[in-house]
């Protein structure tokens, strides 16, 4: 079946509400609702097919927008390359101008509505932030805490602690403190052998423990607000989805300080291995704010750093 390429739009206002639309019951995945968008016209760019296609069915003007997030999806009778880019600024007051419903809605809101099998990921995407810093490894609390409140203080919403040198018991109440610290500043991803006993916590898995849970058949359940695992290669990625996280990092794309000497992905391979998988996915390794667009062109969520987000 040959695939078809479809543009669709992550609407951001400036409230952070994202604009959906309700397809036309006749239509394909008629009566979900949907991203805003549409087919990629022969020979079209892909940021002049979605400008297209918000001025007709919305009657906006993009004025800066960016990759998000490529998903390859098969259903039954049609296969889509949906192409899903974030809009951050846009001219005009956006309608339902073919008279389709159309309603702005907290990230947070969105699995509270019925959209196309293809667009689970594309709802995990809109509500992550494109930065994800790994904390290094630090003795000193207060240190710790007071890194976590500059980055917090330079836009970081993603945290995942990650104390190498603390016991499980240790690692709990420091992750007990940190949250409670900081409140709702960050969304936290834990590490452990176990689902953070944290409510709201996150866990991120390593690469080692996704083989083991894969191997033995086992699945996220509704009880882990964010799962997320480590992944360096097409394998990886392939249990990471069957697990059924959220989320995943992909390292080393570049040698980095913390494992020198150790063979890196290249950008090539990176972007390669990014086009295998639907998850939305950050790259790590030798990272850093200004490879942002490189990361967003090569279909990545973001950025994962330890160094490059951590301002002390
Ligand atoms: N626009 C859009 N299409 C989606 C989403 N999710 C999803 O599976 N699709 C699928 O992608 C394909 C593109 O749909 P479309 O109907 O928007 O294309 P279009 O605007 O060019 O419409 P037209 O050809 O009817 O004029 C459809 O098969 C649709 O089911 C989504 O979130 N937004
Ligand atoms: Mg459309």
């Amino acid at each position: 079946m040959r695939r078809i390429h479809v543009m669709a739009a992550v609407i951001r206002d400036p409230a952070g509400r994202i604009l959906i639309a309700k397809r036309p019951d006749h239509a394909h995945q008629g009566g979900l609702w949907e991203f805003p968008g549409g087919k990629l016209e022969p020979g079209e760019q892909r940021n002049v097919a979605l400008a297209r296609e918000l001025r007709e069915e919305l009657g906006i003007t993009v004025a800066r927008a960016r990759p998000l997030l490529d998903i390859h999806h098969d259903y039954p009778d049609k296969s889509i390359r949906l192409d899903v880019w974030q809009v951050d600024e846009f001219e005009g007051v956006a309608h339902g101008a073919e008279g389709q419903p159309i309603r702005w809605v907290a990230a947070d809101d969105l699995d509270e509505y019925a959209f196309p099998e293809a667009n689970a990921p594309i709802v995990t995407a809109a509500r992550l932030p494109p930065r994800y810093l790994i904390t290094p490894d630090l003795t000193d609390r207060n240190a710790l805490f007071a890194g976590l409140q500059a980055a917090s203080e330079n836009g970081v919403r993603l945290v995942q602690l990650r104390q190498t040198h603390l016991d499980p018991d240790a690692y709990r109440k420091l992750a007990d403190a940190a949250m409670e610290h900081f409140g709702s500043a960050f969304t936290w991803m834990l590490k452990g052998d176990h689902p953070p006993p944290q409510a709201g916590a996150g866990w991120h898995l390593s690469a080692r423990q996704l083989r083991q849970f894969a191997a033995a058949g086992w699945r996220r359940t509704d009880n882990i607000a964010w799962l997320a695992a480590s992944c360096h290669d097409e394998e990886e990625l392939k249990l990471a989805d069957r697990v059924g996280v959220d989320f995943v990092t992909l390292s080393p794309v570049l040698p980095t300080q913390s494992h020198p000497g150790s063979p890196s992905l290249g950008w090539e391979r990176a972007t390669s291995l990014l086009r295998s998988t639907n998850l939305p996915a950050y790259l790590l390794g030798g990272l850093s704010d200004s490879n942002l667009s490189q990361v967003f062109e090569a279909g990545a969520q973001g950025i994962a750093a330890i160094r490059a987000l951590w301002l002390r």
